[in-house]
């Protein structure tokens, strides 16, 4: 039995609440107001908040913010109006697991996600969103942002609300885009993405309208543009912020009213489609400088999500790469000095880059190993303070819960060699052979460093080796001639 605290000043909403949650067995607490919500809330232990945004002395997401000082560990409801979703946003970014809309229209939706939350089962919403992901081969993760980010979106996806995606360029916006589409009641029609920003300002307007036969010289026929050809799906206008101020016009035009008017066309039609806007620039700041229109953007903006850089969720990487090398269908794995590399690096062009430099490395590697090192990397990560090691990189924890992966790895390679009934290439063995060699090499020289602290003169003397080839392990050589003199020294 769970304890279970709502606050709402409507009566009636919490009598609903209170008996529909009672004849599941739990205890039910009522407030009606933000000091009845603090004397209530020092009296026990709850488990479930439910909690109203708008009450007559207090706002909901100061009592939200109170409730997970005081006890982090209850589950957080909030209940919103259509008018606010806005603030629903807010409240899962402060810690809400969820929220629900007023007047409620879907009781088992709530009975499933109070079972699911006393359960301690992440929101039902994010289990259906990762469901959806793995089906569109949409990469989620674990960073919290973005599972907050998913769940808000596969939530909002099923209203009919326009939706504005804010996010650097690469981060996912389309792949964003295109998850809403695919969430909603809307999956059944067309998926059109339009990417403003790539169309001259002469072209745009007839791209997204349509344009009539002998409009314009070259328009030889009719033609239908994105809104008509997105139908009762879904049209996702990407830098919606490169559009011009009179295409904006027209823009809003069609947000206010659903009508437009092809390029030289007399007749008013009407659009059914959903609008998903997306912009890498703020436009908030756009309409500061007045390059964007704040009417277009209040209708745009009803809610807000914005992806965060690649460089604020590393943790991912290494699952990204699982997930994308799976995709790919190939069997190769890249050594976990290469995941570490690619985790410490700031990623400005951002989950584009990263796909990026995850095929180069692929394609290098290629009939040469499957198992990729660094050294398949652009130079730029050969030169990042994290490879080679640096005294100011010392190796954390994980490294030898990497180099361990990396030997069992490696293990299973050789093995699969070993067991193969077709030729093996002596040359592909020894290289294998090689780079055990210097991996295991810098994985000692890494951990004599961390036992001294970085000094790498005391490090030499513990492993019984020069400071060149110390180097030279740690691909600070230049010249191979240098490197041969290591070798043999
Ligand atoms: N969540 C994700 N799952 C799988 N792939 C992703 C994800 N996010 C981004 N990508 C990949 O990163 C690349 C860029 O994604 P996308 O085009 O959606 O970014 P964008 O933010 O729209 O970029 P731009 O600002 O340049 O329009 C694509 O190859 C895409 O497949």
């Amino acid at each position: 039995m769970a304890n279970v605290l709502i606050v709402d000043d409507e009566r009636e909403i919490g009598n609903f609440l209170s008996y529909l949650i009672s004849d599941k067995g739990h205890q039910t607490i009522t407030c009606t107001s933000g000091a009845e919500f603090d004397l209530r809330i020092s009296e026990q232990e709850y488990q479930l908040a439910f909690l109203d945004v708008r009450l007559p002395d207090r706002n909901g997401l100061e009592i939200l913010q109170n409730l997970k000082k005081l006890q982090p560990m209850c589950k957080a409801i909030v209940m919103t109006g259509y008018a606010n979703v806005k603030t629903a946003v807010e409240a899962i970014k402060l810690g809400a697991n969820d929220f629900i809309e007023k007047p409620f229209d879907d009781i088992e939706e709530i009975e499933t996600l109070v079972d699911h939350l006393l359960q301690n089962n992440p929101a039902p919403a994010l289990n259906h969103a990762r469901e959806l992901a793995s089906k569109m081969e949409c990469f989620i993760g674990k960073n919290k942002s973005m599972n907050q980010l998913f769940t808000l979106a596969y939530k909002f996806a099923q209203k009919n609300i326009n939706v504005l995606i804010e996010g650097e360029t690469g981060t996912g916006k389309d792949v964003l885009a295109n998850f809403i589409h695919q969430a909603s009641r809307r999956a059944g029609f067309p998926y059109v993405a339009v990417n403003c920003g790539a169309i001259t300002e002469s072209l745009l307007e007839s791209e997204l309208f349509g344009h009539a036969k002998g409009s314009f010289t070259g328009a030889a026929k009719d033609r239908k543009g994105y809104f008509e050809l997105a139908g009762k799906g879904t049209l996702f206008l990407d830098e919606i912020g490169e559009a011009s101020l009179t295409t904006q016009i027209k823009l809003l035009r069609v947000l206010e009213t659903g009508e437009f008017i092809k390029v030289g066309g007399e007749t008013i039609q009407r659009s059914q489609a959903r609008v998903i806007a997306a912009s890498h620039v703020n436009l908030q700041e756009a309409v500061a400088n007045g390059s964007f229109r704040e009417d277009l953007l209040y209708r745009l903006d009803v809610v807000k999500l914005t992806i965060p850089p690649l460089r604020e969720r590393l943790e991912d990487i290494p699952s990204f790469i699982d997930f994308y090398l799976n995709q790919l269908d190939l069997d190769v794995t890249f050594a976990p000095e290469t995941v570490k590399c690619l985790s410490q690096y700031e990623w400005p062009g951002n989950v584009r880059e990263l796909v990026n430099v995850i095929n180069r490395a692929v394609a290098l590697a290629e009939g040469e190993t499957e198992i990729i090192t660094p050294r398949y990397l652009p130079a730029k990560f050969l030169s990042s303070p994290s490879f080679p090691v640096k005294d100011n990189c010392l190796p954390n924890e994980d490294s030898a819960a990497d180099f361990d992966t990396y030997l069992k790895n490696w293990h299973e390679v050789i093995l699969e060699m070993w067991k193969t009934d077709s030729d093996v290439q002596l040359p592909e063995l020894l290289d294998k052979i090689k780079e055990l060699e210097t991996i295991t090499a810098q994985a000692f020289i890494q951990k004599a460093l961390v036992k001294n602290v970085g000094n790498r003169k005391e490090a030499t003397k513990d492993l019984g080796i020069s400071m060149r080839k110390l180097r030279y392990y740690l691909n600070e050589k230049k010249t191979s001639r240098e490197n041969e003199a290591v070798k043999k020294n």
